[in-house]
């Protein structure tokens, strides 16, 4: 199987350029429409595909990104490898704005958010004990190590709600009881939803403030925000650029199993699925369903 790259782009991250025959192209998917086109082309002999999470122009706010149709579209691109981009704030003093995190696990605050493609009809439990994909994270670190930038491996990602920053008891709680490293708003349900769709997902955080916390920093400042996200959004290009290369464009199955998460997942027994959820999941677990 060849390998196809999907690169979901979060706040600031609209756009990469460098792609042969790139087109932005209108996918179809029974869970609604995607954030906006997606951007196909090819880079360095893989294929390779881009979303803006938030669509161009910064459209979606964190609760309403169609997170169920993005990945349900990356999957009937024939999308293998997700890569999410994210901007995130710091719970730690080394982890500074401008550095990123490749980061392998989550705590999952989100609430108002559908967080799985299946249902009634057609019932499914996959493991996200381990989130991420090691193999995809890998090549993330190694990307980002190649491009010089400062890069830590491994860390905790708290996804909240939003649309308004953590107050500073919360940041607190999350930081010094709960052991979380960084937070944003978007990587929840967007991983779990990754892992029912059996492809492989790595999240690479751009650090941009130290969230409510600091007592040196004060409060969250989008403005600060944003102007940090100018800088590390070349540094994401750039990091994504280099994928390919280390990624090659033949795909050997992934060695933590990702791409089987639904082998043995589904419940509900053949005779009482519901032919419409069958039909709605044709791509997502069309590998299992038959
Ligand atoms: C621009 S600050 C808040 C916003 O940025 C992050 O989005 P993304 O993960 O798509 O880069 C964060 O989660 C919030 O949605
Ligand atoms: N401090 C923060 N909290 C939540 N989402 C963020 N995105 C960037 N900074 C953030």
């Amino acid at each position: 199987m060849g390998t196809k790259i999907g690169v979901i782009g979060g706040s600031g991250v609209y756009e990469i350029d460098g792609l042969q025959d790139a087109a932005w192209v209108d996918i179809d998917s029974p869970f609604g429409a995607p954030s906006d086109q997606i951007l196909t082309g090819r880079l360095g002999g893989v294929e390779m595909a881009f979303l803006p999470r938030h669509g161009r122009g910064h459209v979606h706010s964190p609760s309403t990104v169609p997170y169920r149709a993005n990945i349900d579209a990356l999957k009937r691109l024939g999308v293998t490898d997700v890569i999410s981009v994210s901007a995130c704030g710091s719970f730690r003093e080394e982890m500074a704005p401008g550095d990123f995190v490749i980061v392998d696990q989550f705590i999952d605050r989100t609430f108002a958010r559908e967080k799985s493609f299946f249902g009634t009809g057609l019932v499914a439990h996959v493991s996200v004990a381990h989130p991420t994909c090691p193999r995809l994270s890998q090549a993330c670190l190694e990307a980002a190590r190649a491009e010089g930038i400062k890069v830590h491996d491994g860390g905790t990602y708290l996804a909240m709600e939003g649309p308004q920053f953590s107050s500073m008891a919360e940041s607190k709680l999350y930081r010094d009881a709960w052991g979380c490293d960084v937070i944003g708003m978007t990587n929840m349900p967007e991983a779990k939803l990754a892992r029912e769709a059996e492809l492989c997902y790595a999240s690479v955080a751009m650090i941009t403030d130290y969230d409510s916390w600091h007592p040196d920093h004060g409060a969250v400042d989008i403005s600060d925000i944003i102007a940090t996200l100018t800088g590390n959004a070349d540094k994401a290009r750039a990091l994504v650029a280099r994928l390919p290369a280390l990624l090659g464009p033949e795909r050997a199955p992934c060695p933590h199993g990702c791409d089987r998460a639904l082998e043995h997942a589904i419940l509900t027994a053949p005779e009482k699925r519901d032919p419409a959820m069958i039909e709605k999941l044709s791509a997502v677990a069309g590998r299992v369903l038959g």
